[in-house]
This record gives structure tokens, sequence and C-alpha cells, in this order.
């Protein structure tokens, strides 16, 4: 992990400014393509190229199961995580749709779900079946959840080995509101009410006993806040931690992310954590309706680029928001200067 910290280079400030200028030059009155300007000079200080590009993206999406879900925290039974996997691996979810639409690399990870998955087409790094209910005992080992950040970590050199130039991080795991919520707690000190929604959709009335459930875990398991591995391996989940190594890796490779929702959030903060640089090479997608989302987007410290009324997670936000990234570099590609149009700019 020391290494990773270390190999987390900062922007490339003197290519975002050269490439500021550039922008300048484009027939366009200055600063009016707004936050697309902005994003594409993002682009160029993350890859040091004049011309960034972004695609082809992939997409990873990391799969668990979480035994906080026996306390009924979730609408969904836990099986409903491998029913998924069979889902993705058929090409039926919403991640599929949205991957295929933006012609993405497209790989599922098994890091923890608690059932065998009888297929082909998947990636098995299955760690254990699913985590221990946290309102019990601790969610993990540090050993499982450093396994977990390594093994997302591998899966996105591998991608990134196979060419993709930006990385989205998707995962699929029932109750995953549920840790992501108490990581929320921990990381920004604020009040289980303000942080707790709906998930999947749950009633109302069950909204406050996941709020006690959380407020019942954090005293038992109590994480060290400046230690994201007690984080995760007291509260949290093997497809967050897998989220988290993946962004890392990108970050090292100067590949930019694409933050999806809350639970993709809550992993880039914990990426964060171990190694600060590694928000530079973040961008968010969306704002997700679950209101834990808008605490995380403020302590990671971005805008999100749409705000749809989505609450699904695999990655689905970002993949959506994706085409935005593409309308930037394209913007600095294809669009004419003053000088090459003919145009008169003063
Ligand atoms: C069919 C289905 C597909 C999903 N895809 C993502 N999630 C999302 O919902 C779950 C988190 O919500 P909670 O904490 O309330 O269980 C995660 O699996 C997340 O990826 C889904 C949930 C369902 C039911
Ligand atoms: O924003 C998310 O990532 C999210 C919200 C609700 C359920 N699953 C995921």
């Amino acid at each position: 992990m020391n290494s990773v910290k270390t190999a987390i280079q900062p922007l490339d400030r003197e290519m975002g400014q050269q490439v500021r200028e550039y922008i300048d030059t484009l027939t366009k009155p200055p600063g009016s393509l707004g936050r697309l300007e902005e994003l594409a000079i993002q682009l160029a200080e993350m890859t040091s190229e004049a011309f960034p590009v972004v695609s082809p993206p992939g997409v990873i999406v990391f799969a668990a199961d979480h035994g906080v879900v026996e306390e009924g925290v979730s609408a969904f039974p836990q099986e409903v995580t491998v029913q998924m996997v069979m889902n993705f691996l058929n090409s039926g979810a919403a991640i599929n749709v949205f991957s295929r639409q933006i012609g993405a690399k497209f790989e599922v990870v098994d890091i923890g779900v608690a059932a065998d998955i009888e297929a082909d087409g998947f990636v098995n790094r299955k760690i254990r079946y699913g985590t221990n209910n946290f309102c019990q005992q601790d969610a993990m080992t540090r050993e499982e959840a450093e396994e977990a950040i390594a093994v997302g970590y591998e899966r996105a050199e591998q991608m990134i080995h196979q060419g993709i130039k930006c990385l989205i991080v998707g995962e699929m795991g029932i109750g995953n509101t549920t840790p992501s919520s108490a990581i929320a707690a921990v990381l920004s000190g604020k009040d289980i009410g303000a942080l707790v929604g709906r998930g999947t959709g749950i009633a109302t009335e069950k909204i406050r006993h996941k709020q006690e459930v959380i407020i019942r875990a954090l005293k038992e398991r109590n994480p060290d806040r400046k230690d994201p591995i007690d984080i995760l391996a007291k509260i949290g989940g093997l497809e967050i931690a897998g989220m988290t190594g993946a962004m890392l890796s990108a970050a090292r490779n100067r590949i930019p992310i694409l933050v999806d929702g809350f639970i993709c959030t809550i992993a880039a903060l914990l990426a964060r954590e171990i190694c600060e640089t590694a928000a530079d090479y973040m961008m968010v997608g969306h704002r997700s309706v679950e209101p834990g989302h808008e605490i995380a987007l403020e302590l990671l410290g971005k805008k999100p680029l749409l705000d749809l009324d989505l609450r699904l997670g695999e990655g689905s936000g970002a993949a959506v928001a994706f085409p935005i990234l593409q309308s930037a570099t394209l913007m600095l590609k294809e669009m004419a200067t003053f000088a090459s149009a003919g145009i008169s700019n003063e």
C-alpha cells in the first residue's frame, strides 16, 4: 500500500494551463462551454495529454454480500446479489445496457458473494462468503480487507493494460447502503439521521430501524477514523474495498476515474484516506437520491455532472454521465480555432 501512495503522481498543472489557453482560441466566446472546459482541463492535467481521450472506458462491477442483512436493513433478500450477478452475465442489467451504449470493456468480479456462482464469464476472486454481521462481530479481518483492496487493484491494472482510458467501478451487494452509511458517519462525523436513506426502497419505519442498527454497530465496533483498513475491516464490505483498490490503481496509472453514486463515493473517500492524491484523478458522474451521497460528495469536494434522481448503483450513473467526458475531449480535438476558421475575435 505504501508503494501505491508514493507512486500516485500529482496533477500536471502545466499541461492544464496549456489546454486552458488553447480552449480560449476555439471558436466560441471564452468560457461559454462551462464545465466541459473545466473537464477538458482536468483530463489534460490527469493524463498529461494536450488532447486526452477517454475511450474506451472500462467498467468493473464488484459483487459481495453483507452479514448485516440479517438485521432486516434492505427491501430485498440476500439471494438477489447472486441472481443479479447472473443477470450481469446475461447482459440484462442496467449497467450492461449503459456499458454497451458507451462501448465499455465490462467485467464482473465475485469478491465475496455468499453463494457459489454456477456460470462462466465472471472473475472469481471470492475472499469469503459475505461479511459477518457487524452488529455482532467485525465484518472481516484486516487481512481480508487488504486482500479485497488488492483484488480491486489487480483487476483495474488488468483492464488498464488492455487499454481502457477511463475507469468506472460499480457494485452489487444487497444491504450495502448500510455499511456505506456507517462509513460515511465515521468519515464525516455527521449524525446518522442525516445519512441514512431508503437504499433499495425500504419503508419509512424501517429507516429508523436501519439507523438504530448502524448506531449499535458503530458503538460496538468503534472503528478508528484515521485507519481506512480498520474502518473496512470493522464495518465495511468486500465490494467497497475492491472499488477502493481499483480506483487506487487507476490513479497510479493516471487513468481518469468516473465515480458513480453513494456506495462508489464511499469507496472513493476511502481511497483518498489511503492516498490523498488519488482524489485528483476522480470526477463524479451523478448525484444519487441517497441522502448520504450529498454528505459524501461534500467530503470529497466534487460536484456531480448529472442529477437524474438515480438510486441504483452498479456504476450506472457514471456510465450515463460518460458521454459528457467524451464531449469535453471532442471539443478540444475537433473544434476549429478562430485563426483556422478565419473568425474575428476582437
Ligand atoms: C434488483 C436489484 C438490482 C440492483 N442493482 C444495484 N442495486 C443496489 O441496491 C443494493 C443496495 O441497497 P440496499 O442497501 O437497500 O440493499 C446494492 O446491491 C446496490 O448495488 C440493486 C438492488 C436490487 C434489488
Ligand atoms: O447511490 C447508490 O450508489 C445507490 C443507492 C441506492 C441503492 N444502491 C446504490
